[in-house]
């Protein structure tokens, strides 16, 4: 774990630690990791875009009726657009991070795609691998990082519920807080994990970075 002060460190940095970790792990947290002007203008925008009716409910892929999407899932989500203007400066810093990955791992990473995400109260995300493979759709892309930022409070209550709990095959399982401004990051194949039950609003972006075709990395 990258420890609480990293929002002191520049991203260009934290990033390289960051690659290091997820390489060694399979997953890295990285606490109060986002500038807190970029946090507060993503909170805004967050919240204008939810006040403007542009949220919906998350789906699980094709053909799930509805009620059982919501045996799985119970966000609602807006997908980033470029002419957002936090998103874009989002897009924009994680696309370093995204770079950094490609020269450190050569992990062929062309698309970044990231949705903002709410869990009202009693929502929760049963536990899942984000890697599902398109079929039919040629050139879909696989995922092949997953990185969540939350943009709840920096202080989250414990009572409050809505932890990410991580799986990494041949390690104990890891809670995670989704404190405002933390940046989790992990492998979106192989890392099950679940978003235990908010008991109140829980909110972040939940993004991944993609190769352009269905090809798998070079290992
Ligand atoms: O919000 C989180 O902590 C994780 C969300 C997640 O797993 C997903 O959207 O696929
Ligand atoms: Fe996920």
């Amino acid at each position: 774990m990258i420890p609480a002060n990293a929002a002191r460190v520049v991203w260009p940095e934290l990033i390289r630690e960051a690659c290091e970790q997820l390489f060694a792990s399979g997953w890295v947290l990285l606490q109060a990791a986002i500038p807190p002007s970029l946090l507060a203008a993503l909170q805004q925008e967050m919240q204008a875009r939810d006040g403007a009716g542009e949220f919906y409910r998350a789906g699980i892929g094709r053909g799930v009726t509805h009620q059982i999407t919501r045996q799985v899932r119970g966000d609602r989500i807006a997908w980033l657009e470029p002419d957002w203007p936090a998103a874009a400066a989002y897009l924009a810093w994680m696309a370093q991070l995204q770079a950094h990955l490609n020269e450190a791992g050569f992990l062929g990473l062309a698309d970044f795609e990231a949705h903002y995400a709410i869990y009202d109260a009693g929502s929760f995300y049963r536990a899942h691998t984000d890697q599902h493979i398109e079929v039919g759709v040629p050139g879909a892309g696989r995922r092949i990082v997953s990185t969540v930022t939350y943009l709840n409070d920096a202080d989250w209550p414990d009572q409050a519920g809505g932890e990410l709990v991580l799986y990494p095959p041949d390690q104990p399982a890891v809670r995670i807080r989704p404190a405002g401004g933390s940046v989790v990051i992990f492998w979106s194949d192989t890392i099950v994990h679940e978003v235990l039950p908010a008991q109140q609003a829980r909110r972040s972006i939940a993004g991944w970075m993609r190769t352009r075709g269905n090809e798998l990395p070079m290992s």
